[in-house]
């Protein structure tokens, strides 16, 4: 049985990739998609003509990856594609964030997308592919959002260092850098602290983020920044010193 996993599938990023591997994959026999909202999943069945194996985990819990894991060693499919997109952020200070966000983000956004990668890599063989929702906050770090872009340069920069050490097995790991994307994301993020106003000049369609992540996925890319901003964004988080970057972001875009 040749298999897709979507991490985060009942929304946003995690969901439009459910739609676009449909049609950019076509002899998957199944898609297993993971969130905590079975009835999204369940409506996200009903849209699409190939099934969909409903997985409800919380993958915050002790237990929710063992229960992936033992299902992988019953079915034992052959895994075309991994996309971990499940991850949130909170927004503020770091003192002023709850040290249940703080524990969350990491605990989501680092340990299960870390320990998911370690579960799938057995079922995957030349040609599959990885995509590892990192974020455009992995560049350099970013005060009022501390935890979350640490967190997010942790998945760039393990899924790099990954990607060159499944090389040898024709493995591709590509790891997606967006800017602002138009999800429910914000509504998390932004409850307690609200986000700077210059993001929502960048907010980008989810759509043509995963149609691009898609497209550089095939094309082994190792990683992939949607549109101009984000790109330049990139290159001077490269060029610039981070303490001169770090000041600016802090007085003016936090
Ligand atoms: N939107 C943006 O601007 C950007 C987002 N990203 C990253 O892209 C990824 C997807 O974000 P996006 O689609 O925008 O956000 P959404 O909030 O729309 O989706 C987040 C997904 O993660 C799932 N999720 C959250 N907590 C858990 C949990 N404890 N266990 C299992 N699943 C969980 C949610 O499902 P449920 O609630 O049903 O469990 C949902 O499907 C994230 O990693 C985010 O950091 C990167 C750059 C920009
Ligand atoms: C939420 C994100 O990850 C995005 N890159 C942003 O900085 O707004």
């Amino acid at each position: 049985m040749q298999i897709a996993i979507v991490t985060g599938a009942s929304s946003g990023i995690g969901k439009e990739f459910v739609f676009q591997l449909t049609k950019a994959y076509r002899n998957l026999d199944e898609i297993w998609v993971i969130a905590r909202r079975e009835e999204r999943l369940v409506e996200l069945q009903k849209k699409l003509p190939l099934k969909l194996r409903i997985l409800t985990y919380d993958l915050t819990e002790e237990g929710s990856i063992t229960a992936l894991k033992e299902l992988l060693a019953e079915e034992k499919p052959q895994i075309k594609v991994l996309v971990n997109s499940s991850g949130f952020g909170k927004r503020g200070y770091f003192e002023e964030n709850s040290y249940e966000d703080i524990k969350g983000m990491i605990d989501l956004n680092c340990r299960s997308l870390t320990e998911i990668t370690y579960v799938c890599i057995p079922y995957m063989s030349k040609g599959s592919r990885i995509i590892q929702l990192a974020s455009s906050a992995a560049f350099m770090p970013q005060p009022n959002f501390a935890v979350y872009s640490a967190s997010k340069s942790f998945v760039f920069s393990f899924s790099r260092a990954l990607r060159r050490e499944l090389s040898g097995k024709g493995i591709y790991v590509t790891t997606v850098c967006p800017g602002p994307v138009r999800t429910e994301f914000f509504g998390i993020a932004d409850s307690e602290c609200p986000r700077p106003m210059f993001k929502d000049a960048f907010m980008a369609d989810p759509v043509k983020v995963v149609s691009k992540a898609i497209r550089d996925s095939h094309k082994k890319k190792e990683y992939s920044i949607y549109g101009g901003v984000m790109k330049a964004f990139y290159v001077l988080s490269k060029a610039a010193p981070h303490r001169v970057l770090i000041f600016f972001a802090d007085k003016f875009f936090s």
